[in-house]
């Protein structure tokens, strides 16, 4: 079974502007309201895939029994934490030509709440998957997942984690099974900024030899480079298209590797499978579902058990 955990979840407001003039009446060309949160997002696209997995976290207030209601209709199985205060965060997405984010702070995260999640996961088998992605609200420590993962260490589950400076430099010791930073995130884990590929690799290298088995590199429009625990080097450019909107092409490059992953058993396929789904949904105003992933491919889908 696949579980995937946001802490911090959203309703993401995706919304299209011919212009964006700050302190002006800015008028939209299009508007969506669409579940969101890195965690969600890969539960939405592993379902797109024919892969079943439960979402985790937190939600509270309106929004957050909106973002259920969501999720469920997506085809996603839910078991979210319900919060006593607050109200699960709307990110607003405005493309204008570029694409500005204004991302919420979240509600606060109860002790009990986070007990309750330390239960939930206490269920977990060997052989499962535990995604952890995205952002903590800033009321949480930043050792929340290694926490996470120092409770579960041990019991045969795989660790997936999609997040930023210390929450995943902390997690390096658990030996996750992926980690999948984009090139900016992994020059700011080091103080440095990466310009080429050679340099993405040494740098990639620091992360496994810091106990990550499989490091995903992804670099937006410049395609994303894998090293995997055998010691392979992947670099693959990614497919033509016109981006709409990029939000949510990390978390759908994570899902497809992992379908790609689950089933072939093949790094290299997994990897172009990654790079293809996360693209697929550049590609798109959201997420993109199985038909956008395959009209973008050059393999038969079959090739990734599809
Ligand atoms: N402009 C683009 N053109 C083509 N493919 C893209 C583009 N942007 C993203 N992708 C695809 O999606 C993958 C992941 O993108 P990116 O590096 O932007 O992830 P990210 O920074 O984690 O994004 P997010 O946090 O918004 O989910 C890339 O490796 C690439 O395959
Ligand atoms: O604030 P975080 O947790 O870093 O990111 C949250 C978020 O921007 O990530 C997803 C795209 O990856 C969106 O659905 C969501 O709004």
């Amino acid at each position: 079974m696949i579980y995937t955990v946001t802490f911090n979840p959203s309703l993401d407001y995706v919304i299209q502007v011919d212009k964006l003039v700050p302190g002006e009446i800015n008028r939209t060309t299009h508007e969506a309201v669409y579940p969101g949160g890195k965690g969600n997002n890969v539960s939405v696209i592993l379902s797109n895939l024919g892969h079943s997995s439960k979402a985790l976290g937190f939600t509270a207030g309106f929004t957050g029994e909106a973002l259920e209601n969501m999720l469920k209709e997506f085809g996603c199985d839910t078991a979210f934490i319900r919060l006593p205060e607050g109200s699960t965060r709307i990110n607003v997405k405005i493309n204008a030509g570029e694409e500005t984010e204004i991302n919420g702070q979240g509600p606060v995260i109860t002790e009990e709440a986070q007990q309750a999640l330390f239960e939930q996961l206490d269920a977990l088998k060997k052989e499962d998957i535990l995604v952890l992605a995205g952002s903590i609200p800033n009321t949480l420590p930043s050792d929340i997942y290694e926490r996470i993962l120092e409770h579960l260490q041990g019991r045969g589950i795989h660790f997936v984690v999609d997040a930023t400076k210390e929450l995943l430099l902390k997690v390096l010791k658990y030996h996750p099974f992926l980690i999948k930073p984009n090139n900016h995130e992994l020059g700011e884990m080091f103080g440095v900024t990466l310009k080429t590929r050679d340099e993405i690799v040494t740098y990639a290298k620091k992360l496994q030899e810091m106990g990550a088995k499989n490091v995903l590199v992804s670099m937006a429009g410049d395609g994303a480079i894998l090293l995997t625990e055998d010691g392979i080097i992947y670099k693959a450019k990614p497919p033509k298209g016109k981006v709409l909107n990029s939000v949510g092409a990390g978390d759908s490059m994570v899902a497809g590797f992992l379908t790609g992953y689950l089933n072939t058993g093949e790094y290299e396929k997994a990897f172009r499978l990654g790079v293809v789904t996360g693209s697929a949904t550049a590609f798109q105003y959201w997420l993109a579902t199985k038909e956008d992933i395959v009209a973008l491919m050059e393999d038969k889908p079959e090739t990734y058990g599809l």
